[in-house]
């Protein structure tokens, strides 16, 4: 199974809880959408799925392991975390080149999602002329260059234009459809709910919600609505406290 396994995952930052106690299953087959306010936990959560933090306790596995156990991990997990990833004075397809060549695949695929990703035009660019979009479609290129099984996107629209927006949206359903992984964390309520099959919801790094998007937003009309009030009482900054 390529599920995400999370099990009484915490991380602490001193005294800072990002991630507390969280226990829960991404699965397969579905869109699942990563809520929560500012500073909820959500990259951490990431962050620690793909080793790139180790948890104060508990454990994140991916199809039962570890991910800092899998061999060529592109062909595992596919992730988009931060569009300012790549080498600014690289161009994009030798981004894609030196990822390819880690991982032992060719060059073929590298030119593949470069065209899936609309890039083949700016494939020999470098990175410090593109724009946010662009970067981004970069980065959703370098997830999905290994084929994985798993996706997770940490705000994957971010900077894209409206047209780019549904292209994620569509990329994402048809991920799932083809019996994918794939978590998606967003602030944009509007967006997760014509996009997500399933929620879940952080505040103060602690699971709020956990279920099918229909069920969630249940009677309260719209996913915003939903969300705003399960996580009323879990938002860091209000307007009051900055000013
Ligand atoms: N490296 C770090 N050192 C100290 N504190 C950190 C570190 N990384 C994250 N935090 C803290 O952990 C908490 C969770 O942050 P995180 O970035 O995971 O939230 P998030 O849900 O992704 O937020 P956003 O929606 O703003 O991206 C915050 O309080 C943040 O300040």
């Amino acid at each position: 199974m390529n599920s995400i396994d999370l099990v009484r995952l915490t991380k602490r930052y001193g005294r800072v809880r990002a991630v507390d106690g969280l226990t829960c299953t991404v699965e397969p087959g579905r869109v699942t959408g990563f809520l929560g306010p500012n500073g909820a936990g959500k990259s951490t959560t990431m962050r620690l799925v793909l080793g790139l933090d180790r948890p104060s306790s508990g454990t994140a596995t991916v199809g039962g392991r570890p991910y800092a156990s899998l061999d060529e991990p592109l062909r595992h997990v596919g992730a988009l975390l931060d569009a300012g990833a790549a080498h600014p004075a690289r161009t994009a397809r030798d981004h894609l080149l030196a990822l390819a060549h880690s991982n032992r695949l060719g060059v073929r695929r590298v030119d593949e999602v470069l065209a899936e990703t609309g890039l083949t035009k700016a494939a020999r660019r470098r990175v410090r002329t593109f724009s946010l979009g662009m970067r981004q479609r970069l980065g959703i290129a370098a997830a999905l260059l290994g084929d994985p099984p798993v996706l997770m996107l940490d705000e994957p629209t971010n900077g894209l234009d409206p047209e780019g927006i549904i292209w994620v949206r569509e990329l994402m359903r048809r991920l799932a459809a083809e019996g994918r992984t794939v978590l998606v964390s967003s602030h944009l309520m509007a967006e997760t709910a014509q996009t997500a099959d399933h929620v879940l919801v952080l505040g103060r790094g602690r699971l709020l919600a956990d279920g099918p998007l229909a069920g969630f937003v249940g009677s309260h009309g719209s996913l915003e609505r939903a969300y705003l009030e399960l996580t009323a009482g879990a938002v860091e900054y209000t307007a009051d406290e900055r000013s």
